[in-house]
């Protein structure tokens, strides 16, 4: 254990070596049972203990590997005095990061679709649809984590609100249009891996401005994940909770959410989501729909706009498919000639007062080449391994997970077996830590309410240190350190 800024750094073990990295390369697995933790918030890296042996799964699940050096550049990482590395400043350090335009063909033919009621069955009753254990074939080689990362698409947009004045009309109705591009990733129909307690996911993106953390925080009562994205003049947050439904031919998702933007200047805004349902699950062509009414309060200035998801009926034209609209109020009385138009999945206008009318925000031109999960641009990296990245990010982070990889070269059989591996493991953590006196207590965000529910306010706070820890080398030294033991 290596403490750094003092903070501890877990011993934590690579899953994959940077020459497999996205390289294509058959991943072997190794016989070699490890005792450290390699996923998690690991409280604990004493590994012969019982508490020590945190996720056995991943350690069986671990890949064979060789030597993975560092690529960071932490020369030129400028810090302050009290170690803190503000995002202007990291902005000027992060190098360039390559960026995929498509993901590796897959190496296996795919393998023949399963019924879809097996997985629905299972979801009858529990609640939580990142509760249900689900083969691979239904999976797309992302986590819930990377699928929170979709919302950053359009974070230009968050940068273009942070430019105008605070309190306006105008960036109200820029951050409504960065809360509704959200929605625009999300058409694919195949689920995301569930994440797994302490799984944290990051993103950097210097070339956008902005940098990403988020971790699954929570299993107990309810799933929560975590979100943290801080761009030049604004940070945007965000908790959820996702509770599903099966009302017999769709699955309903009711996310409890809180998002928020606060930009520099004090100004924020907050508002939830609108309910999801999944329709024609059983037979019929599988499609989402995404309906009901939603608030984006300006908490300082008082602006709202009210938005509605219209929902699709029987007797709808095509051309009302995915439609939104919304009107802005203050003090309950709606801004005369204010009016928000548009579709989910397309682009969001505004018709102003002088009787105008501007584009707010439009989707991205789509992947030259779909066929592959139907992942927009944006999307297909979010799973990049570069070599870059493989030396520097900590063994919690999504890209090492051996299942979700796997899934993404095509190695079916082997995904389904590092998946199987890893819900075991999961599930024996969940025990030992559902025992009397023992408790998860996440890395990077830490509990500072105390019910356990999303409700006015975050029960989760970001603790700091990550891109510090980044920058200051701490993950790369932890494999470093592993391999001259
Ligand atoms: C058999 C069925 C249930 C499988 C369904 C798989 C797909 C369609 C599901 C699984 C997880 C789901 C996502 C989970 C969470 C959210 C956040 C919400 O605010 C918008 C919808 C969105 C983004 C969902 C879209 C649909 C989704 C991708």
């Amino acid at each position: 254990m290596a403490c750094l800024d003092n903070r501890i750094v877990f011993n934590e073990q690579p899953l994959l070596s940077k020459e497999q990295s996205g390289q294509g390369q058959v991943i072997q697995q190794s016989a070699e049972i490890m005792d450290e933790p390699l996923i998690g918030a690991f409280r604990c890296s004493d590994a012969s203990t019982e508490q020590g042996c945190l996720e056995e799964a991943h350690a069986s699940a671990k890949c064979s590997m060789t030597t993975g050096q560092a690529h960071h550049r932490t020369d030129q990482m400028t810090t302050t005095s009290s170690g803190a590395l503000p995002i202007e400043d990291w902005l000027k350090a992060e190098p360039a990061h390559q960026r995929r335009e498509a993901l590796p063909p897959p190496q296996q033919p795919a393998p023949t679709a399963i019924n879809m009621w097996s997985l629905i069955k299972d979801m009858v009753g529990k609640g939580e649809l990142s509760r249900v254990a689900t083969p691979v074939q239904f999976l797309e080689p992302l986590s819930e984590l990377q699928q929170r990362c979709e919302d950053m698409e359009f974070s230009e947009l968050l940068d273009q609100a942070a430019a105008v004045e605070r309190c306006s009309l105008e960036r109200l109705l820029l951050v409504t249009a960065f809360a509704v591009s959200a929605y625009s990733g999300v058409k694919r129909t195949c689920k995301p891996f569930n994440a797994l307690l302490g799984e944290t996911y990051e993103l950097a993106c210097p070339e956008k401005g902005f940098r990403f953390i988020s971790e699954k925080v929570q299993h107990e009562p309810t799933t929560i994940n975590r979100v943290l994205a801080e761009g030049r003049g604004w940070t945007f947050e965000l908790e959820d909770e996702l509770h599903t439904r099966f009302t017999g031919t769709a699955v309903e998702l009711a996310p409890i959410v809180l998002l928020q933007v606060a930009f520099s200047d004090g100004d924020t805004y907050r508002w939830g989501k609108a309910m999801t349902s999944i329709n024609n699950v059983i037979v019929g062509r599988i499609h989402l729909e995404h309906k009901g009414s939603w608030r984006l309060r300006g908490v300082q200035s008082g602006l709202i706009a009210c938005m509605k998801f219209h929902a699709a009926t029987m007797l709808s034209s095509k051309s009302k498919l995915h439609e939104v609209s919304g009107v802005v109020e203050k003090d309950g009385v709606a801004l005369k000639g204010v009016k928000l138009r548009g579709k989910w999945d397309r682009e969001l206008h505004a018709d102003l007062p002088d009787g105008s009318s501007r584009l707010l925000w439009r989707v991205n031109p789509p992947a030259a080449d779909p066929s592959r999960y139907c992942m927009t641009p944006w999307v297909l990296r979010l799973n990049d391994l570069t070599p870059q990245l493989a030396g520097r990010l900590p063994h919690t982070d999504t890209r090492l997970r051996p299942d979700v990889r796997c899934l993404e070269l095509g190695i079916y059989d082997q995904a389904a077996v590092h998946h199987k591996q890893m819900e075991e493991g999961q599930a024996k953590k969940l025990a030992r830590i559902a025992k009397p006196g023992a408790t998860h207590e996440p890395r990077w965000f830490e509990r500072v309410g105390g019910c356990g529910k999303i409700g006015e306010e975050y029960l989760f706070r970001y603790r700091g240190g990550y891109w510090e820890a980044c920058a200051a080398g701490a993950f790369a030294a932890q494999e470093t350190q592993i391999e001259r033991e």
